[in-house]
């Protein structure tokens, strides 16, 4: 497992650039981290990269926001009202299933109804710096693993 370490607002959402110029249909990533750790920020380069100019929001009280005018759908999903339970009767399976990318935030509120595969990314704020993120890439599956490869290198 590596970290990479970034800076500033901008460098989390040229990550996300990065990793949105190689997802392949019916992709899953995780994203995991603190109020205000990032994810919704990393989310925006993913869906900038796709071809998506529609603003960004986190999804926390819609759940889903689904973007269809890029190379490829995109599901944001923000899960974090699911703490209590309450995920398995909303048919999360159809977003991991269809040909988009399923972007989730919080998925530990939802590990259970998970797949397999999948690659997950936590942002943490780290170093002396306000805007200083360490993010690391943990990859479930081969496929993962290439995409967190190259996300590294
Ligand atoms: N290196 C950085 N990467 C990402 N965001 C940063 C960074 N440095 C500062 N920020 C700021 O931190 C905030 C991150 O907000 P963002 O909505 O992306 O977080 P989040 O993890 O999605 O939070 P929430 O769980 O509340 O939706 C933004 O205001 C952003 O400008």
């Amino acid at each position: 497992m590596d970290a990479i370490t970034v800076t500033s607002p901008a460098e989390t959402m040229q990550l996300g650039a990065k990793l949105g110029k190689l997802v392949q249909p019916g992709d899953l990533i995780l994203l995991d981290g603190d109020l205000g750790a990032g994810k919704t920020t990393f989310t925006k380069g993913l869906a900038q990269s796709l071809g998506i100019d529609r603003n960004v929001k986190s999804p926390t009280f819609t759940l889903v926001r689904e973007y269809h005018q890029g190379r490829l759908p995109l599901y944001h999903m923000d899960v974090y009202r699911l703490e209590d339970g309450g995920a398995e009767d909303l048919g999360l399976d159809e977003y991991f299933d269809g040909d988009g990318v399923s972007v989730v935030e919080w998925s530990q509120f939802i590990s259970e109804l998970l797949p397999t595969t999948y690659l997950r990314i936590a942002l943490k704020r780290s170093g002396d710096q306000d805007d200083d993120r360490t993010i690391t890439l943990q990859a479930h599956g081969e496929h993962y693993q290439q995409l967190a490869d190259s996300l590294e290198g």
